[in-house]
């Protein structure tokens, strides 16, 4: 049927496949199954998903992110870093600071670069949005929810919900080793309350600027990182009274730290690596 050159990229271990569509033709009633078929560690290339680096009409790309399971997400903070990376060694952007496009907005990444290579980037991600009806969640439209109890499978939790474009929930635990990621968290992601399916985040507090934190995403699972819930896990963590606004927090992921800050201005800043592991081409 056909082929496209890609990119895999990581961040912090949470990879992705990337195709630069200013260069490759996907037809768009593929991009589902492909995202499934590419993402397959056996059959595929193996990874968390599918990112493409299209065009944009406000910016000078676009990314669009397909979790394993082929859903289109809105946005993906690990993706925004790599994309910037490979924007900016691929001479997409001029310059170090840039804006790119999303399902969920404009964010600005600035990458510092070593010898030509992109080695850090901090992306402005923008206000969380906190609203139920921006999560979005079921039930009045204009509350928030903070710690809020929530009864799954007989037993009471405690939640805390905030959209960094996406949706994420966040259970805070006494110790992150212990976390019900596998068990709790694939029947929350399909939790009615939640319509558009959710990422749900658990939390261990460790001071007023360090958090242990691990995920099961929406459409793809257990990831080693997800920098739009490390943000989320951030801001709601500020909201709970555990850390502090305006200070940098370091998140502790499975695949290692992303350094976040939700201002007083209240825009999030993500700092983190991003790293290309290899390149080829796919046959479909
Ligand atoms: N699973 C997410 C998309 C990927 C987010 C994550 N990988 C990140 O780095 O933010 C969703 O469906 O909203």
């Amino acid at each position: 049927m056909g082929n496209f050159s890609f990119a895999k990229m990581h961040g912090l271990g949470n990879s992705y496949i990337y195709v630069n569509l200013f260069e490759e033709t996907i037809p768009e009633e593929l991009l589902p199954e492909l995202a499934i078929k590419v993402s397959n560690v056996h059959t595929g290339i193996g990874s968390d998903g599918l990112i493409l680096i299209c065009p944009s009409n406000v910016a000078p790309v676009r990314m669009r992110i397909f979790n394993s399971d082929g859903s289109e997400g809105k946005n993906c903070g690990n993706g925004l870093r790599c994309v910037a990376k490979y924007a900016y060694e691929h001479q997409l952007v001029k310059e170090r600071s840039f804006f790119i496009e999303t399902l969920s907005g404009l964010v600005k990444a600035e990458v510092s670069v070593e010898n030509g290579l992109v080695t850090n980037v901090t992306i402005d991600m923008g206000h969380p949005r906190l609203k139920r009806s921006e999560i979005p969640m079921i039930g009045e439209e204009a509350e928030q929810v903070v710690a809020e109890p929530i009864r799954i499978a007989d037993q009471t939790y405690t939640m805390t919900a905030v959209s960094m474009g996406n949706p994420h929930v966040i259970f805070y635990v006494n110790d992150i080793h212990q976390a019900p990621v596998t068990s709790l968290g694939p029947i929350v992601e399909k939790d009615k309350r939640f319509p558009e399916g959710v990422n749900v985040e658990f939390v261990e507090v460790v001071s007023d600027h360090e958090l242990h934190f691990r995920v099961w995403e929406r459409g793809s699972g257990v990831t080693q990182a997800c920098g739009t819930g490390a943000c989320a896990a951030v801001v709601a963590s500020v909201l709970n009274g555990w850390t502090a606004r305006n200070r940098e927090t370091v998140v502790h992921l499975l695949g290692g730290d992303l350094f976040i800050t939700w201002t007083e201005e209240g825009n999030v800043l993500m700092t983190g690596p991003a790293e290309t592991i290899c390149t080829g081409v796919y046959e479909y």
